[in-house]
C-alpha cells in the first residue's frame, strides 16, 4: 500500500520553488507516495491589504481577520497562490487539483480566540474523502487554508496549522514544511539535522527559535506519532531529498535520539 506526505509549502517560498524542488517532488511520486500540498501566503496577504489600505495586525503569531481582512485571504489564498500552484505542478507534468480547505466540508472549524482574533479558525475535523479520492486517482491535491464553521461560515487558518490537522486525519507517514530556509537553524546559523521537542523548548526560549519558524515546531511537535515518525523542516530553493535521503531538520521524538 502507498504511503501519504504532507507538504506544507509557506507563502515565503512559494514563489521562489526551484526546479531541484520539482525533481525531489518527482523522486517520492516515482517511489510511490501520494503527495498532498497545503500552501501559505502570509506575504502576499499582507501585500494585497497594505495595497487596499486595509490595516493588518498578528496577535500571537496569526492573523486579526475581520470581514475586509478575511475577503482579500480569501481572495489570494483560493484565488492568487491557489491557481500560481496548482498551475507549476502541471507546468512540470504533475497532475494536480488546486481546493480550498472550505471545499468538500475538508476543514471544519470553531473560531480560535473570537475576541482577539476576529474570523481565525481552529480546524475541529477533517473530512479527507475529497482529497482521498483524489490521491487515489493520481491527482495531488493543493489545499489553501481556509475552513467553515457548522454554521458555513469562512474563517482564516494558520496553513502550518491546517496542514497539520490534515496531516494527522489523512495518517500521513511523512510532513515536510517547506520554507525559506534550509532546515532549523541554531545559534551558530547552522542547520541542525535533529531536534527534540525539548530541545525545540529551549530554542524558543532562548529565541534562537523565533517568528514563523515557531507555529511550524509546533505543529510538527503536534504532528509526531506513530504512524507520522518523519517529520521536518526543508528548503523550497533547494532539493530535499539528495541520494535517497531527506535534507533539512528531522524533528524526533526524545527516545529515538537515545536510540539512535
Ligand atoms: N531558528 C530558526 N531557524 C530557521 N528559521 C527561523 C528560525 N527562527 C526564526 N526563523 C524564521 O522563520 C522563517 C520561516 O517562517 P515563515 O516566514 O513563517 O515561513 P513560511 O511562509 O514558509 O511559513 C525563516 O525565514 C526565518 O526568518
Ligand atoms: C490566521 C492566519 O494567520 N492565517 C494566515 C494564512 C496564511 C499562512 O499561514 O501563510 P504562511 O504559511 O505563508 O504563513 C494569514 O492570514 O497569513
Amino acid at each position: 500500500m502507498s504511503k501519504t506526505v504532507v507538504l506544507k509549502c509557506g507563502g515565503s517560498t512559494v514563489h521562489q520553488l526551484s526546479e531541484s524542488f520539482f525533481q525531489s517532488l518527482n523522486v517520492l511520486i516515482e517511489n510511490n507516495w501520494k503527495v498532498m500540498i497545503v500552501h501559505g501566503g502570509g506575504p502576499d496577504i499582507t501585500n494585497m491589504l497594505k495595497a487596499l489600505n486595509i490595516e493588518t495586525e498578528f496577535f500571537n503569531g496569526q492573523r486579526k481577520t475581520t470581514k475586509a481582512v478575511l475577503e482579500i485571504a480569501e481572495m489570494v489564498l483560493a484565488g492568487k497562490i491557489n491557481k500560481h500552484l496548482t498551475n507549476l505542478l502541471q507546468q512540470k507534468g504533475l497532475k494536480a487539483i488546486g481546493l480550498s480547505g472550505s471545499d468538500g466540508q475538508l476543514l471544519q472549524a470553531s473560531y480560535l480566540d473570537k475576541e482577539n482574533l476576529g474570523l481565525v479558525g481552529k480546524v475541529t475535523s477533517v473530512d479527507t474523502s475529497s482529497v482521498s479520492l483524489l490521491m487515489d486517482n493520481g491527482y495531488i491535491p493543493v489545499i489553501a487554508p481556509l475552513a467553515r464553521t457548522v454554521t458555513y461560515e469562512t474563517l482564516n487558518v494558520n496553513a502550518d496549522l491546517a496542514a497539520a490537522a490534515i496531516a494527522h486525519a489523512v495518517g500521513a507517514e511523512k510532513f515536510l514544511f517547506v520554507t525559506d530556509v534550509p532546515g532549523i537553524l541554531d545559534g551558530e546559523k547552522q542547520v541542525i539535522e535533529k531536534i527534540t521537542p525539548s530541545e525545540i523548548q529551549s530554542h524558543i526560549e532562548k529565541e534562537v527559535i523565533t517568528g514563523g519558524m515557531i507555529p511550524k515546531v509546533q505543529s510538527a511537535m503536534a504532528t509526531l506519532s506513530d504512524i507520522c515518525q518523519e517529520v521536518m523542516i526543508v528548503s523550497g530553493q533547494q532539493a530535499f531529498i539528495e541520494n535517497d535521503s531527506f535534507k533539512g531538520t528531522k524533528i524526533v521524538r526524545e527516545q529515538e535520539v537515545l536510540s539512535s
